[in-house]
């Protein structure tokens, strides 16, 4: 595979409980890029997202993520794929029991860190680069919903993932709030990792440039002009 081409997409069906959602899917991410993904309510787009990250199967054609055939992927690949994915969904998933530095420890630790002192670092590195570096001792109900995503996306990139897919990550925000958080993704796009993101603000796609894709009459399409 090109050493670029993170995901490839030829022909890809896509079904959920056998009834088709989208047909002869052609898609492909390269790394550095940033892909939104628009379209009205209900035309496929989290349904895609999710035979990304191993959630649904794909029903036809040829799929390739980070390397892994999604048509043969067993379920102990998947675990592996996912810890190369950074995922954020608009209503945050933090565990509401734990402050901000513990909900980022749960997944360095879940994901194989052991040393206490590269934790704290790498727990701290993330938090500055999202902008809550004095946050780290707050509970998820102490933030905002805009602080919230914050944690979810410095929780994505704890890993250093090559792809971060973001389901409308922007969904549950005022305008302004959600307009820091594309900024954000944007930055860590900057910084190496393809994202994905879905989203019904058309605005975001002026103002924080990016390669379109549109979900329609059970077609995934890249656009040219908006
Ligand atoms: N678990 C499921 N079982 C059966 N059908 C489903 C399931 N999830 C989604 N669907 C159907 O698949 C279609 C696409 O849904 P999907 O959630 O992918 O749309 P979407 O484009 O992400 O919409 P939105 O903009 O509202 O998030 C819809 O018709 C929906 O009813």
């Amino acid at each position: 595979m090109e050493e670029t081409l993170l995901i490839s997409y030829k022909g890809v069906d896509i079904n959920q409980q056998a009834l088709g959602i989208l047909n002869q899917v052609n898609f492909e991410l390269h790394k550095g890029e940033f892909i939104y993904l628009i379209g009205k309510v209900g035309t496929g787009k989290s349904t895609f997202l999710k035979t990304i990250y191993g959630e649904l199967d794909i029903a036809g054609g040829e799929a390739t993520v980070l390397g892994y055939n999604m048509r043969t992927i067993k379920q102990k690949q998947i675990a592996d794929l996912r810890r190369k994915l950074g995922i954020v969904f608009q209503d945050f998933q933090l565990l509401t029991d734990r402050s901000v530095y513990e909900n980022l420890e749960f997944v360095l630790q879940a994901t194989g860190w052991k040393n206490k002192t590269d934790i704290r670092n790498r727990i701290q590195e993330v938090l500055e680069l999202v902008g809550m570096s004095n946050k780290g001792y707050k509970m998820p109900n102490e933030l905002s919903g805009g602080e919230q995503q914050r944690i979810v996306i410095a929780r994505a990139i704890l890993n250093k993932p090559e792809i971060i897919i973001a389901d409308e990550p922007t969904g549950n925000l005022d305008i302004e709030t959600g307009n820091k958080i594309v900024e954000l993704l944007h930055q860590i796009c900057q910084q190496g990792s393809a994202i994905i993101m879905t989203t019904h603000n058309l605005s975001f796609l002026t103002e924080y440039p990016g390669k379109v894709y549109r979900c329609e009459q059970h077609k995934l399409q890249g656009v040219s002009d908006l």
